[in-house]
């Protein structure tokens, strides 16, 4: 059974929703979703709903292969989000990267 929600840090909802982070990095606890399924997007913090998201794909990835495309799906530099995930995810290498498209 795939997974049918997510949730997000509250600091990152307002680039979901303007389309400017269209992607997420997810250990292996937050992998199992489905290509082409609907997730509903919550706060981290508080549980509050924010959006539907349509999941376009889930593709293992190394650490060592972060890339500036990665950051600029992101919204980030490659140095924002390598920060960003050495302290989301500390010593793991073996990532997944989720990408996604908001639901209208
Ligand atoms: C509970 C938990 O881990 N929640 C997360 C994990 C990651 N993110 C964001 C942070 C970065 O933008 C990417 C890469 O991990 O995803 C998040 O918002 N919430």
């Amino acid at each position: 059974m795939s997974l049918s929600k997510m949730t997000f840090f509250e600091r990152f909802e307002a680039d979901i929703l303007s389309c400017k982070k269209t992607i997420t990095i997810r250990d292996e606890l937050e992998k199992d979703y489905a290509e082409n399924s609907l997730v509903q997007a919550s706060t981290y913090e508080d549980d509050r709903w924010f959006c539907a998201l349509l999941i376009k794909s889930v593709e293992a990835i190394c650490l060592s292969q972060l890339s500036e495309f990665h950051a600029e799906q992101e919204n980030m530099t490659l140095s924002e989000l390598q920060t960003v995930i050495q302290e989301i995810y500390p010593d793991q290498q073996h990532l997944y990267v989720i990408s996604y498209e908001l639901a209208r």
